[in-house]
């Protein structure tokens, strides 16, 4: 088990870890979740020792990882795939990783076929891609045979098979009741990997708990309600009846209503009650991402603004409307630097658009307003707070609600502090 009490990690005036108190348990797989920066690899570091905390400390099966007897056979961990030597082969890579903890050398061979690496054993780690480095850093984690595994972002790079892999590897290693850590970004692979999550936001805990609690708590569950595509008038008669009652409605894409605030057999006797005809009336509940992302929204240094492509558009004529996007050829008039054509200028604007006036490098007009190809805005997403002054959302219990330090507001972005 690994157990962190108090834990806390200045970088200066940065504090990248607060009071942080865990247990990461034998038997399951945890989801370590957190937005960039929030103290995830920051915390396996102090959990591995590669890290002092500033304050509280933090134990694998009751020592610090220093103190750990034969820590490497104890312990396994994948933080950076690419803290590797390049210029040595995968096999002697690991060869020389049990070499120093005692690992007989046939386990290196085991390992790499664990991994899937054999084919490629000899071969220079410096020409692997991304995912065959992933598949490096778990076989070095295998290695020992550890009781404990921390895995930072594993299947960063891996293809789908190898994503599957690593899901069942978690689950396997999990199931034979070692104790398994992990950080993810993937909301939909950790949905499917985790048993438990720890959810930090801004260096503090945000939650402690079952995925399945996780999600209950944080998020709306709603019916999911549609009338005959034929008769629009059906779905706004129930639409009305619904609201009458008490329910809020919103319209969902695909033409169907998207009710909160009744149960289910109440919607169904106002649909029958006002004559109208279901096609679909089914509970609905939200992913993990949805629910991450409500309980993270608080918690996000860093946020990305819509491109408003400023000094790149072909100035309008007043009055006149911007051109309709054409579906698989962008936008029609759109000066960015198209892909370079074979023999062709790199940067040639297409094909029958006027050129417009030379201008300095961000001095040409610009037409502000979306762009094509701009994302929808995330409906989860909150406006970044000007001066947040309340600290971190905090989830339901058990996870206790961490007080911020007097000199450094932790709800605050880095630069506001
Ligand atoms: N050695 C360091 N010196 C100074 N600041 C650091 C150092 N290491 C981490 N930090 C800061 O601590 C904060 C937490 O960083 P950390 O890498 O632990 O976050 P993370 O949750 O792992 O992020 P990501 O999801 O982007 O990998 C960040 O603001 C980071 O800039």
């Amino acid at each position: 088990m690994i157990e962190a009490v108090g834990l806390t990690k200045r970088y200066g005036d940065k504090t990248a870890v607060y009071n942080l108190s865990f247990q990461v348990r034998p038997g399951a797989v945890t989801g370590f979740l957190g937005p960039n920066g929030s103290g995830k690899s920051t915390t396996m570091r102090m959990i591995l020792g590669l890290d002092n905390p500033t304050a509280g400390h933090v134990t694998i099966g009751g020592y610090p990882y220093r103190r750990l007897p034969n820590a490497p056979r104890q312990v396994g961990a994948l933080l950076d795939a690419k803290a590797v030597h390049g210029g040595r082969s995968a096999r002697n890579h690991l060869l020389s990783l049990a070499q120093l903890s005692g690992i007989p050398a046939r386990r290196v061979d085991e390992v790499l076929g664990v991994v899937g690496l054999h084919d490629v054993a000899r071969r220079r780690s410096k020409g692997f891609s991304l995912g065959m480095g992933q598949r490096l850093g778990i076989a070095a984690a295998l290695l020992g045979d550890p009781q404990v595994l921390l895995f930072d972002e594993p299947v960063n790079g891996l293809d789908p098979e190898g994503i599957l892999w690593v899901r069942n590897l978690m689950k396997a290693l999990a199931a034979e009741g070692r104790t398994v850590f992990v950080s993810s970004h993937l909301m939909s692979e950790m949905a499917l990997t985790a048993d438990h999550l720890i959810v930090i936001g801004r260096g503090q805990l945000l939650a402690d708990m079952s995925i399945t609690d996780f999600i209950s708590a944080n998020s709306a569950d709603f019916a999911r309600v549609r009338t005959p595509d034929t008769e629009p008038q059906q779905r706004e008669k129930l639409s009305s009846a619904l609201t009458e009652a008490g329910g809020h409605v919103l319209p969902e894409q695909d033409g169907a209503l998207r009710v909160t605030g009744l149960p289910l057999p109440r919607i169904s006797d106002i649909a029958h009650d006002a004559d109208v005809r279901l096609w679909e009336l089914s509970p609905h509940q939200a992913s993990l991402e949805e629910a991450y992302m409500r309980m993270t929204q608080g918690a996000v240094d860093y946020r990305s603004t819509d491109d408003q492509k400023a000094g790149l558009q072909q100035p309008l004529p007043p009055g006149a409307q911007p051109p309709m996007p054409v579906p698989g050829q962008g936008q029609p008039g759109w000066y960015a630097p198209s892909p370079p054509q074979p023999g062709g200028q790199p940067f040639a604007p297409p094909q029958g658009a006027p050129v417009p006036p030379p201008a300095g490098p961000y001095g040409a007009p610009g037409a502000p307003g979306a762009a094509p190809g701009v994302p929808a805005p995330n409906p989860y997403a909150q406006p970044a707070p000007q001066a947040p002054q309340g600290p971190a959302p905090v989830a339901p219990p058990p996870a206790a609600p961490p007080s911020a330090p007097s000199s450094a507001d932790l709800t605050k972005p880095e630069d506001a502090r």
